[in-house]
């Protein structure tokens, strides 16, 4: 019932999740300079390397590649993080045709799409949706996409996005593994927020990280083939500008890693 039109998008949200207008919410600006380094904050550690995608989805607002959360075989650790949080799915947001798509800014500034790689806290919760609603239950790593050369692995994502056109279709999707997406540095920003779509949680700590990924406007293009709308309904509405806008800082502070 939300979504990101004039009538049910992130302006609107506040109506049925009041969370909306909370003092964590994400994403926000980052303003470099005014970040904290921390010295104490380590490199993000991800093994991944016996991860289990099992398939990709349309869920009416986003592409979503789920992955098998059932043991500890792709989790993330280190940085601002005290416990293993493991890998449950990743999705994208991006603009339109030539506007910019990503959720989190630097200094005003927003990149044509971002990736969030979502992870939970399976050492103090049982299930997702128990991290997902509780403080700091969840870890989801930013990463930005400027647009630039081919990236010569995200066509193993663009290439099965036919087979998810419309909300509501899933198709299997094994043997992916994101790490190959992931740009060389791993140098982050991080601060405590939320979801940014509802139910915008204040579960979230988030990663974001400094270095973008490079991909062409042509393997972005195919993000805009996907549509909100199911095969059934007659108005095809085309996905794109799948973001929310940058929320209020209420004196957070944000740290850098070196
Ligand atoms: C699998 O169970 C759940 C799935 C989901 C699906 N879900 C919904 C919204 C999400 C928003 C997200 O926000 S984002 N964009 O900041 O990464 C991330 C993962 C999400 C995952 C939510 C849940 O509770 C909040 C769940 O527990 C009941
Ligand atoms: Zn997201």
């Amino acid at each position: 019932q939300w979504g990101y039109g004039k009538d049910d998008g992130p302006s609107a949200w506040n109506t049925n999740y009041p969370v909306a207008d909370g003092d964590r919410q994400s994403p926000i600006d980052i303003l470099p300079h005014q970040a904290r380094h921390d010295p104490n904050l380590g490199p993000i550690v991800l093994n991944y390397d016996r991860c289990t995608s099992i398939n990709i989805a349309n869920n009416g607002h986003s592409v979503v590649v789920e992955f098998e959360d059932s043991d500890d075989r792709s989790v993330i650790q280190g940085g601002p993080l005290d416990n293993p949080y493991r890998l449950k799915q990743f999705h994208f947001h991006w603009g339109g045709k030539g506007c910019h798509g990503s959720e989190h800014t630097v200094e005003g500034n927003s990149y044509a799409s971002e990736l969030h790689l979502v992870h939970w806290n399976a050492v103090k919760f049982k299930t997702f949706g128990e991290a997902a609603s509780t403080s700091d239950g969840l870890a989801v790593l930013g990463i930005f996409l400027e647009t630039g050369d081919e990236h010569r692995w995200l066509h193993m994502i663009t290439d099965a996005l036919y087979t998810v056109k419309f909300k509501g279709s899933v198709t299997d999707f094994k043997g992916f593994n994101p790490k190959c997406l992931l740009p060389s540095s791993l140098h982050y920003w991080t601060y405590l927020g939320s979801l940014t779509t509802p139910p915008l949680h204040e579960s979230v700590i988030w990663i974001v990280v400094k270095e973008p990924m490079i991909v062409s406007e042509k393997q972005l293009g195919k993000f805009r083939t996907l549509v909100f709308t199911g095969e059934e309904e007659d108005e095809r509405t085309r996905m794109e500008n799948n973001f929310r806008p940058p929320q209020l800082l209420k004196g957070r502070t944000v740290r850098s890693s070196n």
